[in-house]
């Protein structure tokens, strides 16, 4: 037997986001986004690298095109970026910026693959940004501007939307860490946001069921994985500190339309930090959705550490391997994870909307020996087939990323894609990856003895 088998209507697709990819940010009316102004800031991003050139995906969309029809998916996740249609946030609709993006859907619907957009996947306009950004509701409402006219614009073209991509990122990581746009590093700040974010999501989601009733919206919260290194009670309540604020923080107002109170004190009490609700905002947040995105890169073992950052938790370094980027190897966490999400919040659909690994091999004699991607596919894919075959209601893997691409503050230098970019002439060289990923498309499987 030794085979990794999935349905023959399982989804396999690949992932890529705007800001990451497209490039051309002075081109096509886009307007500034605050990833172009925090890339610009000396000391965010390695290198001093930024995404004005990227992939040149904004030019060069037929080409990506052609690599997904070659590999075989049926879908393709991208993302919009909201200051292509809307320059300024709001107000006046950039047609060019339709335009490019109906020319990319079309060119992918004539190809048999089914788009999947993200509506925001970090890029918020820079005037927005200058007006309060996420912190204030009025961006809430300058969202809802945004998604209502996409919405419309695509209506019979795009059925799966995504909201929110990783809103951990877009606060906490962004405005409590500092380590993405806008760099901020203020607690109340980051919670504020979080709370904006997912109400910006619940307006989207109340909006496409009044705008298009045939397509489908979810959104796609962070899913790391901390597992408890002993069995002591104060192991096990640092781990449910550190797995709540990744998870539960984002899910429950979601699925059960309220914050975990136990976090929720924890702020209140350890950081005098609270959650800026309003009557009517957890309704809105908890409209029901059709699909999760759970985006998978690593877990770690962790224990209580009395005065250890936010939650008092330290993550244990086992010299497990890691990726290049530095992360953890944990194909298990990923079982562990479906499995907890699924018995936590039920049987809502699922699709791995991001899953793959950072090894930074070049070209050689115009190939990509990535074997250690392939690998890394091998155990997390195998992952997501014991929790399907343990009955987590999952639909499909999006593989991240179709190429290599702006990885945020580490920029070029990491590289997460089935396809290898020369970000000088933008050339893209399939990886063997990309050649045993097809395969795996083509059977729907792999054999664990190749
Ligand atoms: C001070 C401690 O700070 C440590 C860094 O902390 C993080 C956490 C999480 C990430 C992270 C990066 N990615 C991959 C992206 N997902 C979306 C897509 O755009 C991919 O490029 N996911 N999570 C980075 C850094």
């Amino acid at each position: 037997m030794n085979k990794i088998q999935f349905p023959q209507d399982f989804i396999w697709g690949a992932a890529t986001a705007s800001y990451q990819i497209e490039g051309a940010v002075n081109e096509g009316g886009r307007g500034a986004s605050i990833w172009d102004t925090f890339s610009q800031q000396p000391g965010n991003v390695k290198n001093g690298d930024t995404g004005a050139t990227a992939c040149n995906s904004y030019h060069l969309y037929k080409e990506d095109v052609s690599l997904l029809k070659e590999l075989g998916v049926s879908s393709y996740r991208f993302s919009m970026a909201w200051p292509r249609i809307f320059p300024e946030g709001t107000g006046s609709v950039n047609q060019e910026g339709l335009d490019y993006y109906h020319r990319l859907v079309d060119e992918l619907l004539e190809n048999n693959i089914e788009p999947m957009c993200t509506l925001y996947h970090w890029d918020l306009p820079q005037a927005l940004q200058d007006q309060g950004g996420w912190e204030v509701r009025e961006t809430v409402d300058a969202f809802n501007e945004y998604a209502k006219t996409v919405f419309e614009s695509f209506k019979g073209k795009i059925t799966k939307w995504i909201t929110i991509n990783e809103p951990w990122c877009a606060s906490f990581l962004s405005n409590y860490l500092g380590v993405h746009a806008p760099g901020k590093k203020d607690l109340q700040i980051a919670t504020t946001i979080a709370h904006h974010l997912l109400l910006a999501h619940g307006r989207a989601v109340q909006s496409l069921r009044q705008i298009d009733g045939d397509a489908e919206i979810g959104y796609a919260p962070n899913a790391g994985w901390s597992e408890a290194y002993s069995s002591s009670e104060e192991d096990k309540q640092a781990v449910r500190r550190a797995n709540g604020w990744h998870i539960e923080w984002f899910m429950d107002p979601v699925f059960k339309g309220e914050y975990p109170d136990f976090l929720v004190q924890w702020f209140k009490e350890q950081e005098n930090v609270t959650v800026p609700i309003q009557d009517g905002d957890l309704e809105i947040i908890s409209s029901p959705i059709d699909f999760v995105g759970i985006n998978y890169y690593t877990g770690n073992i962790a224990r209580y550490d009395e005065g250890n950052g936010l939650f008092h938790v330290e993550n244990l370094n086992f010299n497990y391997d890691h990726t290049d980027i530095g992360w953890p190897i944990y194909p298990e966490g990923f079982y562990k994870l479906l499995k907890y999400i699924s018995d936590r919040y039920g049987s809502v659909p699922i699709y791995i909307t991001e899953n793959g690994a950072c090894y930074n091999d070049g070209v050689e004699n115009g190939r990509v020996n990535d074997v250690k991607r392939i690998s890394y596919m091998k155990t997390h894919i195998a992952s997501v087939n014991r929790a399907l075959h343990s009955g987590v209601n999952i639909k499909g893997y999006l593989a991240w990323s179709l190429m290599d691409n702006f990885e945020w503050a580490e920029g070029y230098d990491m590289r997460f894609g089935l396809v290898h970019v020369d970000f000088d002439t933008f050339e893209r060289t399939e990886k063997d990856s990309y050649y045993w990923y097809r395969d795996t498309i083509k059977k729907a499987g792999y054999d664990l003895s190749e």
